[in-house]
Parts: C-alpha cells; sequence; structure tokens
C-alpha cells in the first residue's frame, strides 16, 4: 500500500509504541489520528509534532478505548476530518497481574482491542460504506511464549492474536477489502518496560533480570516491523514477531484444515 495522503488511526500513540508508529505514518505521509486516556499528553504530542510534520495531518483525539460510545465518536470524527479510513492500529494496552489492576489488563488489553477491530471492520469494509484498508493489532511475544511473571498480560495478547487471525480467515472480510495482521513484539524501550514495579509483574526484580537477558529494543524497530505489514498487500493473517536478537520474523502456525 502507498501510505501518501491515507488515513490512519493509532490508539495509545500519547508515547512509547503508538507514538512511534504515529510517527512513522507521518514520514510517509499519512494523515493520522492518534488516542490516548491521557489527554494533557497527546494534545502536547500533537503540537510537537505539528512542528515536525504539517499540522493539517494530524489530530489527537481523547478516548478510551474501554468507552464504546468514545470509540464510535472517535470513528466519525475521523472520516468529517481526514475522509475514509484506511489504516488502523489498535495499539492501546497496560501490564499488571495484580488485583483488581488485573481486570483492567483484560479490559483494555482485550475488550478494548476487540472493539476497536470490529468497529474498524464496519468502518472499512467495502461492503459497509468503507473504501478497504489494514488493521494491525499490537499483541506481544508475550502471547506467544511463555511469560512467567506476567500470566495474565500473556494471556490478553494471546487473545488478540487469535481475535486478528480468525477475522483475517473469514473470506467476507478479504473480500471487503480488509486485512489484518498482529504484530508481536519482545521487550521494547517504553514506561512498560522501564517502570516495572511489584503491581504489574510477580517479582519484579526476577523480572528485570528477565529483560536484561531477552535485551530491549527501540521504538523504531518496532515501528519499522509495523511500516512492512501496513506497506506489503500480499500479508493477511500473519504474525510478525520482532525481537532484538532474531528481528522481524513471520512465525508459521499449522494451516487452516480446509486449506
Ligand atoms: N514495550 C514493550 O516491550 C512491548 C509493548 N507491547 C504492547 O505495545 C502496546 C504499547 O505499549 P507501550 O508503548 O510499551 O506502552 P506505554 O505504556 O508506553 O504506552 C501505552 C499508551 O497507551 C495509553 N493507554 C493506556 N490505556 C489506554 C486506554 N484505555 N485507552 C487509550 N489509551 C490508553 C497510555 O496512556 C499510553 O500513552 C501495548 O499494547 C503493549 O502491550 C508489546 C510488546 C512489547
Ligand atoms: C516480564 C513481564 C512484563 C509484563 C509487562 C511489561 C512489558 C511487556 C512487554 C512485552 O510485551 C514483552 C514481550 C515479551 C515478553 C514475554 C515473554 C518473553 C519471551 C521472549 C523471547 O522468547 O524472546
Amino acid at each position: 500500500m502507498d501510505i501518501t495522503g491515507k488515513v490512519a488511526i493509532v490508539t495509545g500513540g500519547a508515547q512509547g509504541l503508538g507514538k512511534a508508529f504515529v510517527e512513522v505514518l507521518l514520514d510517509n505521509g499519512a494523515k493520522v489520528c492518534f488516542t490516548d486516556i491521557r489527554g494533557e499528553e497527546g494534545r502536547g504530542v500533537a503540537d510537537e509534532l505539528g512542528k515536525i510534520y504539517s499540522p493539517n495531518n494530524i489530530l489527537f483525539v481523547e478516548c478510551d478505548v474501554t468507552s464504546h460510545s468514545g470509540m464510535e465518536g472517535l470513528f466519525s470524527t475521523v472520516k468529517e476530518k481526514f475522509g475514509p479510513i484506511n489504516i488502523l492500529c489498535n495499539n492501546a494496552g497496560i501490564g499488571g497481574e495484580a488485583f483488581p489492576l488485573w481486570e483492567k489488563v483484560v479490559d483494555i488489553n482485550v475488550k478494548g482491542t476487540i472493539r476497536g477491530t470490529l468497529l474498524g471492520l464496519n468502518n472499512m469494509r467495502t461492503d459497509c460504506g468503507g473504501v478497504g484498508g489494514t488493521i494491525i493489532n499490537i499483541a506481544s511475544l508475550a502471547g506467544i511464549n511463555p511469560n512467567p511473571f506476567g500470566p495474565v498480560y500473556a494471556a490478553t495478547k494471546a487473545a488478540i492474536i487469535q481475535l486478528t487471525r480468525s477475522w483475517a480467515a473469514n473470506p467476507a472480510v478479504l473480500k471487503a477489502g480488509v486485512r489484518l495482521n498482529v504484530i508481536c513484539p519482545s521487550f521494547a524501550d517504553t514506561t512498560m518496560v522501564r517502570d516495572i514495579s511489584e503491581e504489574m509483574v510477580y517479582n519484579s526484580t526476577a523480572a528485570q533480570d528477565f529483560i536484561e537477558k531477552i535485551g530491549i529494543m527501540t521504538t523504531g524497530d518496532v515501528a519499522q516491523a509495523f511500516l512492512r505489514l501496513v506497506k506489503d498487500e500480499t500479508k493477511n493473517g500473519s504474525i510478525l514477531s520482532v525481537t532484538k536478537q532474531q528481528g522481524q520474523n513471520f512465525i508459521e502456525v499449522r494451516p487452516h484444515p480446509v486449506d
């Protein structure tokens, strides 16, 4: 896909990986709306990016992925301001294993991503009045390999992988011009990884050692994987892992029995 002039939405874009995805889309000429639950930070980032890129191509909407009405409003606002949506990245996510935080992790990571995906499909499918495009969901390598310090987090990321692959396998969706793929990064240098606490993981000291051993990527490393999936129109239902040691790799899974 040629990204120039395309309309994109990135959730949770005020910092970290989401911000890196916003930047790589702007670098490639897209019109980008990013959301975040933190309004002040989001507005600050929109101002900062407006000095580098055309402010006309940037829109920040304060929005919580757990709010259905908020997310519905987001899609309407973007269509009004920029036109039909071509690219959606469901990125917003958190970690947390202690009660009651773990329930919020499920709400944001699983229900937030399902909500974003369903609204994306309703707005992007050509048989629903959209123009087609691509949905990229941000899971984690923790959704595939065991994560001994964050089982709830890992379970939410496994759910995102199967949500994405299952929609991608639906022939009506492909016929309606929407490709869905999922990225599974290992550790990247963001607040989530820097601020590991006992509320976030079981045994934060051991978790820190685990992270150091595996290695920490830059957010730019993951943004390059994201860009690859946005552009490559041959990819649908792919799981792209990104790690410090092995770079980008598509993870092969058993073909569907009907294939
Ligand atoms: N940093 C890492 O090592 C990895 C991160 N990921 C995933 O990447 C995504 C982004 O993570 P990071 O950039 O590391 O985290 P981060 O904590 O730096 O950024 C997450 C952003 O999402 C926003 N957010 C949180 N809850 C929200 C909600 N309910 N609605 C809208 N926005 C909300 C936050 O305010 C924040 O700006 C997450 O889904 C995370 O699970 C996946 C693999 C590795
Ligand atoms: C140590 C748990 C941290 C939980 C939450 C904080 C940050 C999460 C970042 C990730 O999503 C990291 C991704 C993968 C880690 C999980 C399993 C590691 C397997 C790594 C490997 O095999 O290379």
